[in-house]
């Protein structure tokens, strides 16, 4: 089912949550809403689901307009056929698993047959039929969060809206839902708004991302088109970006573009050959692009160094490098890329001007 929100607008008082947001999630898809805490996502989710009133726009889901301002129209929640799961279970403990999902349906009077029915699918779906009778007080973390998952789905939402809800989970067991939730969701061909601050989370189950930032989006798009092409330094910044250097553009020539680092000697090429990149413009490298070698290389940006602090990762080393021309980088090296070096060594790194960019610091008006 299509979403729609026109010029959203949702004030507490004197303070804006959300400011004029626009958004349209398409039938099927996954839009997750991510930033970092009080952007407004929980007030954007909450909206869409009629458990806060706007101060003004639409919202039109499935073609009825749930919420407009100027008509006067504000469907209560139980009449916009919204599923949610929050980061709280809510799993009432007295009851059996199976009769936890049954219970909306018993209180729509649905025959005990469908009922039956409905539960096991949705018990399957999320793979607990086996636990079907047992008290959901004697469940994990994990189980629990199934069963909120399977008492939304057994209601055949039009639109499942998740808020956080794997934070309440070991990592290991926050990646293997994350995986079943992208599957179930693709199986049932569900409209899911997705509220995270975590970007591993937001990659792995978006087909969208609606980045915001001070209850504003300030950027949209597929989750590889967010991590090769963040908007702004801040963005890179939130998505793990963690070389962010102020620089000053020195010109534009042959496909490539210098920047000079702020209060060092280094000079920066990148492949850019726009540099509208505001007042405080900055140059960012991921970690993971840099490469160490014990030996200089040919390439245009290959600085000298000394490692400072070499820390074992498991799959990677994380260095921290003081450059001989002034900043300190934080780098990757792979155990199975090849070489690894030690507190002390000299070392070059290097990072092929496609992967450097000179950014805005914050996404231009
Ligand atoms: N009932 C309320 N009254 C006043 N201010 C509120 C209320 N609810 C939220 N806010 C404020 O609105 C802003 C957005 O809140 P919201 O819960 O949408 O953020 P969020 O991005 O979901 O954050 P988190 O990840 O911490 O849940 C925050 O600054 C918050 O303090």
């Amino acid at each position: 089912m299509k979403i729609s929100i026109q010029n959203l607008q949702l004030k507490y008082g004197s303070f804006t949550a959300i400011e004029n947001l626009n958004l349209d999630i398409e039938d099927g898809e996954a839009l997750v809403l991510l930033g970092q805490s009080g952007c407004g996502k929980t007030s954007t989710m909450r909206s869409i689901a009629g458990l806060e009133e706007p101060t003004s726009g639409r919202i039109i889901i499935d073609d009825v307009v749930v919420f407009d301002s100027e008509k006067g129209i504000n469907l209560p929640p139980n009449k916009r056929n919204v599923g949610m799961v929050f980061q709280s279970y809510a799993v009432w403990p007295h009851m059996t698993v199976a009769q936890n999902v049954a219970y909306s349906l018993k209180q729509k009077k649905l025959s005990k047959s469908e009922i039956d029915e409905r539960v096991m699918e949705a018990l399957t779906l999320v793979g607990l039929e086996p636990y079907a009778d047992r008290g959901a007080s004697l469940l994990s973390g994990g189980q629990m969060q199934r069963v909120a998952l399977a008492r939304s789905l057994v209601m055949r939402p039009s639109v499942l809206m998740l808020d956080e809800p794997l934070s309440n989970l070991d990592a290991r067991l926050r990646d293997r839902l994350r995986v079943e939730l992208r599957e179930i969701q693709l199986q049932l061909g569900l409209t899911c708004v997705y509220v995270t601050h975590d970007q591993h989370e937001a990659f792995a189950l978006a087909d969208r991302i609606a980045l915001l930032q001070g209850g504003r989006i300030v950027q949209m798009g597929a989750p590889q088109h967010m991590y090769e092409a963040p908007a702004s330094a801040s963005i890179a910044h939130f998505l793990g970006v963690s070389n962010i250097m102020d620089c000053t553009p020195e010109g534009t020539a042959a496909g490539s573009t210098t920047a000079r680092i702020t209060d060092s000697g280094l000079t920066v090429q990148s492949a850019q050959t726009t540099t509208d990149a505001g007042t405080s413009p900055k140059v960012c490298i991921r970690a993971e692009d840099l490469q160490i070698t014990a030996m200089p290389t040919e390439h245009p940006n290959s600085w000298p160094g000394t490692v400072r602090v070499a820390g074992f990762q498991g799959n990677d080393i994380r260095y921290a490098i003081q450059l001989e021309s002034g900043p300190e980088l934080d780098a990757l090296g792979g155990l199975r890329r090849g070489e690894q070096h030690k507190v002390g060594d000299r070392v070059w790194v290097t990072v092929n001007p496609r992967e450097v960019q000179i950014l805005p610091a914050e996404v231009l008006a």
